[in-house]
């Protein structure tokens, strides 16, 4: 079926989801069942969703968008001492236009963490582009502590909110567990886009972030108040803006459940602008599969579609995109 075009994104609330996410009968329950209509309509129609109800504290979600601040306001030699390059394995600081999205070069300033690989891990050769030990700044003091706390809290949700799209997809409740996404990866980018108008040449640079999809399977956004910048691409092909609602998370799904699904849940694309006159702070966290798993349709989304999605192997996935960020 074709999707719906809808002209506002969603908001769901997942608290049944969270509170009885572990109860081997989460799928009977009438509370979740709801939550699951909900997490198939805004899935199959427009891949974005606000979740509320998901039990992050207010407080962790404004510390981590504060410490980011903090930051971003050192001097520029402080950053540097964190960069990222290709032997520090794409992770650390990438300074303001450094990444690219389709030949231009993104009005943002950054900080990249990725999973760090276990021992299985740390001898595939597909692997070592984005090896290496995460990036710590010494300032703000805090900013580690907060950050590992923020990344847990942001696995166990994302674990939660799977397990309600995989009853939606008709699955067990642990499909995206196990060898598919059991181990997941995950990524935390810390995104500073400073105001267009306070640049000396803004014209070498192109918006906060192209459209683009995201790679994996579900990311979450925390942005700034206030700051209206995220804009999504409806089936119609109209931009919405995603603006920002205090103790939201603006979650959307990504290319890997595009192809478990076979096509039926389809990722959106989005773009960022920086047209406000503040310098805004957006923390995604990318919850993805497995490193080394191959994505496929699952065999219950066989018939979502005539043509079979392609498989990847989400590592492989991955490496190509964080490749051309940097072309
Ligand atoms: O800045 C935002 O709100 C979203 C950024 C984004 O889409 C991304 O990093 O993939
Ligand atoms: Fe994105």
């Amino acid at each position: 079926m074709a999707p719906h075009a809808l002209d506002s994104i969603p908001t769901i609330d997942v608290e049944p989801l969270v509170r009885r996410f572990d109860d081997p009968g989460l799928g009977a329950f009438p509370d979740v069942r709801d939550v699951i209509e909900q997490l198939d309509h805004a899935c199959r129609n427009i891949g974005f969703f606000y979740a509320t109800g998901h039990g992050v504290s207010r407080e962790l979600m404004d510390d981590v968008r504060s410490l980011s601040h903090e930051f971003f306001k050192l001097p520029d030699c402080e950053k540097m001492r964190i960069k990222m390059t290709p032997s520090s394995g794409y992770r650390g600081y990438q300074k303001l236009g450094e990444n690219v999205s389709y030949g231009m070069h993104d009005c943002h300033e950054a900080i990249d963490y990725f999973r760090e690989f276990g021992p299985e891990i740390q001898d595939l050769e597909l692997a070592k582009t984005v090896m290496g030990p995460n990036q710590w700044p010494e300032n703000p003091k805090r900013f580690r502590a907060v950050m590992e706390d923020y990344v847990d809290q942001l696995r166990g949700l994302s674990k939660a909110i799977l397990r309600g799209v995989a009853l939606a997809l008709g699955g067990e409740a642990d499909t995206f567990e196990g060898s598919r996404a059991g181990d997941p990866f995950w990524i935390l980018r810390v995104i500073g886009y400073p105001p267009k108008d306070s640049l000396e040449s803004p014209e070498s640079f192109g918006i906060g972030c192209g459209e683009h999809t995201d790679y994996g399977l579900l990311t979450l956004v925390n942005q700034d108040p206030e700051i209206p910048a995220l804009q999504v691409k409806n089936s119609s092909g109209k931009w919405l803006w995603a603006d920002p609602v205090p103790g939201t998370f603006v979650v959307n799904i990504g290319d890997m459940l595009k192809i478990w699904s076979n096509g039926l849940y389809q990722p959106t694309l989005h773009r960022v602008l920086n047209s406000a006159m503040d310098f805004r702070i957006s923390v995604p966290f990318f919850y993805e599969p497995n490193f080394d798993t191959k994505v496929e349709p699952l065999s219950f989304c066989l018939g979502n579609s005539k043509e079979e999605e392609k498989p990847v192997v989400y590592g492989e996935h991955l490496v190509k995109k964080v490749l051309t960020n940097f072309a």
